[in-house]
């Protein structure tokens, strides 16, 4: 799936990824009322109105983007019909040849990550029959408790030819609380990124780990000190647009190669037509301000890698 991701970065020039993320407050009023008509105000209208304005914005951009980030906490939050929203979106937009990877943030003792693994990125045996319950490309994967926490989604994706992305600096402002700390001289965070490298190194794609990692655009400097930590993993960076990420921020992150990095911006695509700046599209034309925005972002972080 590494192979898969870097060739969709290629064929797009956009290494960037669209985070679908719905909020109801989000979602067209439209599309709402459609979604209520059919299903009542109930956690499954909910979850018909997320899949309805997900499948808008994939519909209007997935000829621009390589890869999606549905984060499942945005439909858990609707129950199991929320979650049927998250597998239908997965589905849709591996259909439209997008790789997907799985915002899930999980990470436990051994026997239940491998259960997590399974769930998302495995394939589970029930009788005769085999069946991938989730299905995603990549997950996202917490490693607060160490090598035996992490080795199950490891172990998974050697088998599926799948990958993760392991959390090591986080984009949020107390990220720094507990990863900043210092450990034996260095940073918690680097201690992460250094395991990461190890994790991965054995599990190489098109000269990148199918083992990446996840850093904040937030932290620009220590963006820069993990590219080197780690030249062979490819970073996941969120935090660009309603986290105040910038283009000029993230060139430090890429390899000379132009890759290496791969930027996520949910809100700031997916609801851009509340934007000043895009307002002109207006509430309807909600997917055409997406793909304005998404744009508007590969055009922000071209010139950026240009000038560096
Ligand atoms: O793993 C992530 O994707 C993630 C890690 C991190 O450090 N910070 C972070 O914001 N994220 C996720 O990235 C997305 C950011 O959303 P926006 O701020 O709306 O672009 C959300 O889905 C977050 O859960």
């Amino acid at each position: 799936m590494i192979n898969k991701l870097i060739a969709n970065i290629k064929k797009t020039g956009a290494p960037i990824v669209v985070g679908l993320d719905p909020m109801l407050n989000y979602i067209p009023k439209q599309i709402q009322e459609n979604a209520y008509k059919e299903f009542g105000e109930t956690l499954e209208g909910a979850a018909e109105a997320i899949w309805q304005f997900n499948k808008g914005i994939v519909d209007a951009t997935y000829d621009l983007i390589p890869a999606v980030k549905p984060q499942i906490a945005m439909y858990e939050q609707f129950g199991l019909p929320g979650l049927a929203a998250y597998k239908r979106t997965i589905d849709y937009c591996k259909e439209k040849n997008l790789v997907v990877i799985g915002d899930i943030k999980r990470g436990d003792i051994g026997s239940t990550s491998a259960a997590y693994a399974t769930a998302h990125l495995g394939k589970i045996q029930i009788g005769s029959k085999t069946y991938a319950p989730f299905d995603e490309d990549f997950a996202t994967v917490n490693p607060y408790l160490g090598t035996d926490g992490v080795k199950p989604f490891v172990d998974v994706c050697k088998e599926e030819k799948k990958g993760i992305f392991v959390l090591v600096k986080t984009s949020n402002p107390s990220s720094g609380e507990f990863q900043d700390r210092i450990a034996e001289g260095r940073p918690v965070y680097e201690w992460v990124g250094e395991k990461v490298a190890e994790w991965g190194a054995d599990f190489m794609g098109d000269g990148y780990s199918y083992v990446g990692a996840v850093v904040g655009a937030t932290y620009p400097e220590m963006g820069k000190v993990l590219r080197e930590l780690m030249p062979k993993t490819f970073i996941l960076v969120p935090g660009y647009g309603a986290q105040g990420g910038k283009g000029a921020d993230l060139v430090h992150f890429f390899n000379k190669d132009g890759l290496g990095a791969i930027v996520n911006s949910s809100r700031g695509i997916i609801a851009a037509y509340k934007q000043e700046k895009y307002a002109e599209f207006g509430e309807a034309n909600y997917a055409d301000a997406s793909r304005q925005a998404v744009k508007d972002m590969v055009q922000d972080i071209s010139e950026a890698l240009e000038n560096r």
